[in-house]
């Protein structure tokens, strides 16, 4: 017999609840029970998602845990801060794929000093593509989703820092479209500041994904891993290019780089390694959960050099914890997962 999954999303009138929702209306496993949100609750949701046609009419209620209790699966799309009270009133039955960072970080100390709030606790992490993930999320109660630029960023450069073919001290300088940011306004993100320029922001190491990417990559090259991360906005609405490098260990070349990747990643249904020549493009992997991936060695400069491509709201957020979700809950891991891009 056929089994239905019932989810909730909290947080449905938001870019990430938005886009949770899409994926759901195709996938064959999930029914979508209750919309919930802010100050939107008591609005119709085509009001906030005018592109999630069958849910037009669907009311947004309230968040509470009395609104998300009694669904198989909750989805978090909230801002930080909000999951501990939601999880502990939901009971550990409910599986609960937070898309925030209260649970991404291990480390209380390293929480607080980015979050500058308590830290909530640690969370399985939802990245499958990680050595040691799938076998953590499957039948997994709660998953942490990643933050978009980790996703990236650490899956453009396990494989080089997990063969030990690169210092572990990397650099990563990634540009991401506006809906990074939420819905809500900033005055950054105004059309009139925003169109036509492009500028970095969080310079200095103080980014809060710098200690998630050094969490994720010190866990796969089982030593600290500095990394210097400088985020770039640029004008579009969705899709992160992140360009990733690191010095490389005496004799590595580019064929022993090449190969670590497809090592790693042939299998992967959502990694693409490209074949030498094409590059990754946010064009290529809009509303797809995947993540494109090229690497070459610069020689001149000693440097690995990988650039990888994905929808910050696919893969960077919405795909990832339907991806986890599956696991979670034993489905096919690719199911309602899409690999197909929309492209000019
Ligand atoms: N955008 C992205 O690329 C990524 C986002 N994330 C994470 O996903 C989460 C959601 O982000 P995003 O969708 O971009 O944000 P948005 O600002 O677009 O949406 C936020 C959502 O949360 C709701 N909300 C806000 N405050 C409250 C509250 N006090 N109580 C209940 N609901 C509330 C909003 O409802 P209302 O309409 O009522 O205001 C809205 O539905 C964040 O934790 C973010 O860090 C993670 C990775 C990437
Ligand atoms: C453009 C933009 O502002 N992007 C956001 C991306 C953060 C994000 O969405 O992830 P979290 O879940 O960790 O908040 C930023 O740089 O903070």
């Amino acid at each position: 017999m056929h089994m239905t999954y019932t989810a909730a999303v909290a947080g449905a009138t938001g870019y990430a609840g938005g886009e949770l929702l899409r994926l759901l209306l195709g996938h064959p496993d999930f029914q979508i029970g209750a919309l919930t949100a802010g100050t939107s609750a008591g609005t119709r949701l085509g009001e906030h998602q005018p592109h999630l046609a069958p849910l037009a009419d669907r009311v947004v209620a309230d968040t509470t845990p009395e609104t998300l209790a009694g669904h198989d699966v909750v989805f978090l799309a909230l801002p930080h801060g909000q999951s501990a009270a939601i999880a502990e009133a939901l009971g550990p039955d409910t599986l609960i794929v937070d898309c925030g960072a209260d649970y991404r970080l291990a480390d209380a100390g390293v929480w607080e000093k980015f979050y500058g709030s308590p830290h909530a606790g640690t969370w399985p992490y939802g990245l499958p593509e990680l050595p040691g993930a799938r076998a953590a999320l499957t039948g997994a109660k709660r998953v942490a989703v990643p933050g978009c630029f980790p996703t990236v960023s650490t899956l453009a450069l396990a494989p080089a820092v997990g063969a030990g073919l690169v210092e572990p001290d990397v650099v990563v300088v990634a540009a991401t479209g506006t809906s990074g940011a939420g819905k809500s306004l900033k005055p950054n993100l105004l059309g009139s500041e925003i169109m036509g320029n492009v500028a970095a922001y969080n310079i200095g190491g103080v980014h809060r994904h710098s200690p998630e990417i050094a969490q994720n990559l010190g866990a796969v090259a089982g030593q600290a891993v500095t990394v210097s991360f400088t985020p770039l906005l640029v004008p579009m609405p969705r899709g992160i290019l992140a360009t990733c490098t690191a010095k490389v260990k005496p004799g590595v070349g580019e064929e022993q780089l090449r190969d670590a990747y497809l090592k790693a990643y042939g299998d992967e249904p959502f990694v693409t390694v490209l074949p030498q020549g094409q590059l990754p493009t946010t064009a290529a992997v809009l509303g797809a959960n995947t993540v494109q991936i090229q690497v070459a060695f610069d020689e001149a400069a000693g440097r690995a050099v990988v650039v990888g491509a994905i929808d910050n709201l696919t893969k960077g957020t919405a795909g990832g914890a339907l991806q986890c979700a599956n696991l979670a809950l034993g489905l096919p891991e690719p199911a309602g997962l899409s690999t197909v891009g929309i492209a000019p």
